[in-house]
Formats: structure tokens, C-alpha cells, sequence
């Protein structure tokens, strides 16, 4: 089975991909949406499975480990060994007020506020691969809605700047929410040819109201947005 420095594929990869932060969340993924998975990866704890989706086509659930930088390396590794429609579902923290803790969002774009995608020679701001963020939004809009827009990719999660939580800062002005890997992953698409798109749920609440999610309601955001990426992966 061919191989890559960090992903060492213990089953087949499917062509399209899943692709949370989380390795606790590949596994319930997996286990709620794939018939028979079996381990696609464990190495660096980065745990991924490949199973039949409900469709019965075949899908693999890679985690990325959190940042930009740990996303580079499997995304790269993930389009060697054959990955070409690939989906985050992730988590985030919404900057705006209007948010319930486990809506979801749909990111159109990526205000490139991380070193990984700059490194890759992202611009200000990247964009989601079209069609698949437009068949992302309707099967959002088919299975109980999802806001769209830009969302602020940071390289950290305890900012001593704050950065994301200055309201004059033109990133957040612009941006729904802040999370960790979605510029990298579209700067990837755009450079390897690959469709890449991203849904998250709010699990922060960064505004004027604040709030963690619990893991409960997590647990069923992210299958709720799974069920989505898949119907829009096709
Ligand atoms: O839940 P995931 O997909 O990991 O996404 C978010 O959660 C992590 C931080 O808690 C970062 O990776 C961030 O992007
Ligand atoms: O990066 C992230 C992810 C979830 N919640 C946040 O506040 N930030």
C-alpha cells in the first residue's frame, strides 16, 4: 500500500475526504456515518478511517491535528495518495453576535491570519473551491440551515494579543468566526487542484454573549454537519 512521512494508510483512501481537527471526532464520525470503517491511519495519533457512506460509496475520515501546520502535512499527504474532494468539519468560536452555541457555517472564504498559509502564498484572503461550497450550503439549507460567509484563520488559540477579539481589527469586522486550519486547507486546493470546502459548528461563543458547548450537543453538531459534508461530497 503506498505510503506518505506521516499518513501510513492501513486501508484504501476514498477519493473524497472528511477532514475534522479532532482524532476524537474522526472516530465518532466514523462510527455514525460509515458502514464497516476500518483504520485508514494512526500514526501521530492523527486517527483516520475509511468506510461505505450511507450512499454506499466509499469515504475516509482523516483528523488534521489542530493548526495550520499539522493540516499542511496531512492535506499534502492526503492529495499524494489520491484525496481530490475534501471536506473540514470543524469547530469555532463566532465573533459576531446572533449565534447559538451548534449552529453551523458554511465558509465561503478565509481571512488568512496564519503563518501556514501565508508560508503557502495565500493573499489576505482564500477562497473555498465554488461548486463544492455551493453544494455545502444546500445540503445545509436541506438539513436545518447554516450561516455563510468568511471565517479568521489564527495560529492561536490563547491569543495574549487578543487579536480576534478587537473589534476594530479588520479581520474580525470581516469574519463569522475564528478557528485554526481552514486557509491552509483552501490555499492547498488552489495550489494541488483539489476541491476543498469547509463547514464548522460554533462551539464558542466570542462576542457580546460567551459560552462553551457541551460535549453532548458537540457530539451532535458534528454529526449533524457530517450528515451534511457527505450529501455534498455526493
Ligand atoms: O475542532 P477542530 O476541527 O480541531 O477546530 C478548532 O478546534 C481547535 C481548537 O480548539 C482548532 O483546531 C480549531 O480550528
Ligand atoms: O479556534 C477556535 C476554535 C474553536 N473555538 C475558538 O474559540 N477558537
Amino acid at each position: 500500500m503506498e505510503t506518505t512521512l506521516h499518513i501510513h494508510p492501513t486501508a484504501d483512501l476514498a477519493e473524497r475526504v472528511l477532514l475534522p481537527g479532532d482524532p476524537g471526532r474522526a472516530l465518532l464520525l466514523a462510527q455514525s456515518l460509515l458502514e464497516r470503517p476500518k483504520m485508514f491511519n494512526h500514526n501521530r495519533g492523527l486517527w483516520g478511517y475509511t468506510g461505505a457512506a450511507a450512499d454506499g460509496a466509499p469515504l475516509t475520515i482523516q483528523s488534521t491535528g489542530m493548526g495550520g501546520p499539522s493540516a499542511a502535512i496531512v492535506v499534502e499527504e492526503l492529495v499524494r495518495l489520491g484525496a481530490r474532494r475534501i471536506v473540514r468539519v470543524g469547530s469555532c468560536g463566532a465573533l459576531r453576535d446572533g449565534f447559538e452555541l451548534g449552529d453551523a457555517i458554511v465558509a465561503t472564504e478565509a481571512i488568512a491570519g496564519d503563518g501556514a498559509s501565508r508560508a503557502l502564498g495565500a493573499g489576505a484572503r482564500v477562497a473555498a473551491d465554488g461548486a463544492l461550497t455551493a453544494a455545502l450550503a444546500a445540503a445545509a439549507d436541506a438539513k436545518g440551515g447554516a450561516r455563510r460567509g468568511a471565517v479568521l484563520t489564527t495560529d492561536l488559540f490563547y491569543d495574549p494579543a487578543g487579536a480576534h477579539a478587537d473589534p476594530s481589527a479588520e479581520t474580525a469586522e470581516a469574519a463569522l468566526a475564528i478557528e485554526m486550519e481552514t486557509a491552509t486547507l483552501f490555499q492547498l486546493g488552489a495550489l494541488r487542484g483539489v476541491q476543498t470546502a469547509c463547514a464548522l459548528v460554533v462551539s464558542d461563543l466570542l462576542g457580546a454573549r460567551r459560552g462553551r458547548i457541551d460535549a453532548d450537543a458537540m457530539e451532535a453538531a458534528a454529526i449533524r454537519l457530517g450528515r451534511i459534508a457527505v450529501t455534498a461530497l455526493g
